[in-house]
């Protein structure tokens, strides 16, 4: 039978990735989507605005939407301090089962806890459930029209707390236009975009950073 593109790269980390390097899984998958096949993940120029974000937040809960295969889960969880936890959603079974191996590939399982589901239905679950207080950071890089509903959702749910940073991916291509103006336009957010491309193209695209501001 034939092999799917994530299993395809998960055998390109499991081949040429050194265990226990994040940095090492992150070149490898860089290098396959450059050289072999051209994945969603957010690559490694989005991917030095998401580190820098990251560190300069020093967060200590993050939820990421969408995890596809794991190449940002694995960026975040490999700057977070030791007691800092990820919780990363996916809806796609067959794109969690690689994830959950490219992230033990790197060895920052300890930090990660994958959770399988659509987001709307596990953010209302997130303090009950999964014993979160609020998010330090969110990276939002799941369906481009799920954005701004489940924002909103974590606003209702009292997931965002004064200084809480939502990152999104993708806000030009393949764009999340209502998202973006939620966020450039309310009172109750300072949004900020940087300019970049889409991974592993020349093609415009770029993250918005966005505080929450109470
Ligand atoms: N827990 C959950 N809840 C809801 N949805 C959930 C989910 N977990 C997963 N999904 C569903 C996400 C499906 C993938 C989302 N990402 C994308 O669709 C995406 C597409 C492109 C792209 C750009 C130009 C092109 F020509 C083609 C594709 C680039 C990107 O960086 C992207 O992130
Ligand atoms: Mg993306």
């Amino acid at each position: 039978t034939q092999s799917t593109r994530p299993q395809r790269l998960l055998g390109a980390v499991q081949k040429k990735a050194t265990r226990g390097n994040p940095r090492s899984v992150i070149q490898t998958i860089d290098q396959f989507c450059r050289q072999r096949e051209w994945a969603m993940n957010v690559g490694d120029e989005k991917g030095c605005i998401l580190d820098s974000v990251v560190t300069e937040t020093n967060p200590t809960t993050v939820l990421e939407l969408g995890t596809y295969c794991g190449y940002s889960t694995v960026r975040i969880a490999s700057l977070l301090p030791p007691q800092a936890r990820l919780i990363t959603l996916e809806f796609n079974p067959d794109f969690a089962r690689i994830a959950r191996q490219v992230i033990t590939w790197a060895g920052v399982q300890d930090k990660v806890e994958l959770v399988e589901g659509a987001s709307g239905d596990l953010i209302p679950k997130m303090k009950a459930q999964f014993g979160v207080n609020t998010f330090d950071l969110v990276f939002l890089d799941h369906w481009k029209d799920r954005y701004l509903p489940d924002t909103k959702l974590m606003e209702e749910c009292g997931l965002l707390k004064k200084g809480s940073i939502l990152l999104a991916d993708n806000v030009i291509c393949p764009g999340t236009p209502d998202y973006l103006e939620y966020v450039r336009n309310s009172p109750r957010y300072q949004s900020q975009y940087f300019k970049s491309h889409l991974e592993y193209t020349k093609v415009e695209d770029g993250l918005e950073k966005s505080v929450f501001l109470g």
